[in-house]
């Protein structure tokens, strides 16, 4: 029996591939297995010993310690392109909402209840809402992945012209795009041409603030911004500058903050974009799968901090390790089971940077001290046998 425990709400649909004869799902646990969890920030979580593996319901992972895990043995997935339509459709609406002042003009139009003369004063009013429409216009996109990616295409189908930036592009991403989505070499590139700019890329200490004071100033004057990445990755104070000075003409934003809000030509949402039902029901459903297939078999898939490896079982006892990528690791392991007498029926290794997971399939009798054995070599990080 397994036990994991929730940070969030996470779809019951989700929760329902744990079964309760293999799972409990207890949101007080003191020492889950496993823990299931979508923004809640863990960084400042004591991490419990028993802590094998943490499944994001969702795409980024800045609320986790990734760092603190990976030294600790503890796996972090996260569920790729779960929730991008959800996020993708909402950019759309907020560049159309943007655009057109559809919030302000909603207030507006509230504050008429009441007056008798209503179509009158719709027809005398509307006029300080005329904003631009897409079509023709240009979208720079900084990073195309699962959402970006989705934001791009849909907005060559409302006819703008879409410029991407994205150096790190994945291949699949690539694929996907449509061909009238222009590269980007440099940010230098794409920023004076763009009307409109958004941006989808990982919180990272490298992408902080990648709307910045100098970015800012390569833009076109009156540019629409939309970050429903992460708040951090724009620097806000530079940002008000840009609106107040008339640069910046609306900025769209999923992650309110006390400078932002109440100020004219910024629109917040509450972090809304992955908030539909269709949403929340993949990425937990995708969670659990992960964290199901790890806790039970040891197969790794969509994580952020450990090499993907996913091996059908064959036979026998599955040993799991979990080690530092130095020399002499798989030798130390096969040593001390050429020693226990067991046979290696599968073995694979695979490393991610400097940490690496090797599992074997073995068949033979398991020592009761074969666990302690394997976790005494100097790389073992965390041993599992299965
Ligand atoms: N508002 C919301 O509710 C949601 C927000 N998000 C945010 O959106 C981000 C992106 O999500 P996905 O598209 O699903 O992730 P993804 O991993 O599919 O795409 C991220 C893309 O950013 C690119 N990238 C990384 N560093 C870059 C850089 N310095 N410059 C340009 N491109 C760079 C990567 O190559 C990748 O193609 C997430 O990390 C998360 O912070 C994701 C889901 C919901
Ligand atoms: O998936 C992401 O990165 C998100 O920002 C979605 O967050 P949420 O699961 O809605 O708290």
């Amino acid at each position: 029996m397994y036990t994991i425990k929730t940070l969030n709400a996470i779809s019951p649909v989700g929760l329902a591939k744990l079964p309760a004869s293999q799972f409990e799902i207890d949101n007080e646990a003191a020492a889950p297995q496993g823990i299931l969890v979508r923004s809640a920030d863990m960084h400042e979580m004591p991490l419990p010993e028993s802590l094998l593996a943490i499944a994001r319901a969702g795409a980024g992972t800045n609320n986790i310690p990734i760092e603190e895990c990976t030294n600790a043995g503890i796996v972090v997935f996260n569920t790729p392109g779960a929730n991008a339509n959800a996020v993708a459709e909402l950019v759309v609406g907020a560049l159309i909402a943007g655009s057109r002042n559809m919030v302000d003009a909603v207030q507006w139009a509230q504050g008429l209840k009441g007056r008798d003369t209503i179509a009158k004063d719709v027809e005398k009013g509307k006029k300080q809402f005329v904003g631009p429409e897409l079509r023709g216009k240009t979208l720079g996109v900084i990073g195309l992945g699962a959402i970006g990616a989705r934001v791009a295409n849909a907005a060559v189908s409302l006819g703008m012209e879409v410029l991407g930036y994205d150096p790190y592009i994945s291949i699949d991403a690539a694929w996907s795009l449509s061909r009238s989505v222009q590269h980007c070499v440099t940010l230098g590139d794409m920023l004076p041409r763009c009307d409109y700019l958004t941006i989808h890329v990982p919180y990272l200490p490298t992408t902080r603030h990648t709307i910045n004071a100098q970015t800012l100033a390569m833009c076109k004057d009156g540019v629409r911004v939309l970050n429903f990445a992460r708040g951090e990755l724009v620097d806000n104070a530079a940002l008000l500058d840009a609106l107040d000075s008339g640069k910046v003409a609306h900025y769209f934003c999923d992650f309110p903050t006390e400078e932002l809000l109440g100020v004219k030509g910024v629109e917040c949402t509450p972090h809304l974009g992955a908030s539909t039902p269709e949403s929340e029901t993949n990425c937990a459903v995708m969670a659990a799968a992960e964290l199901s297939d790890y806790l039970k078999n040891g197969n790794i898939t969509h994580s952020v901090n450990l090499p993907d490896v996913s091996q059908p079982r064959v036979g026998g006892r599955r040993i799991c390790i979990i080690h530092k990528n130095a020399p002499g690791a798989i030798s130390a392991i096969t040593g001390i089971l050429t020693a226990a007498h067991l046979n290696i029926e599968n073995m694979v290794n695979k490393s991610k940077k400097d940490i690496a997971y090797t599992l074997l399939d073995v068949t033979g009798e398991i020592s009761d001290t074969l666990a302690a054995e394997l976790s005494g070599i100097e790389p073992a990080i965390r041993v599992r046998i299965l």
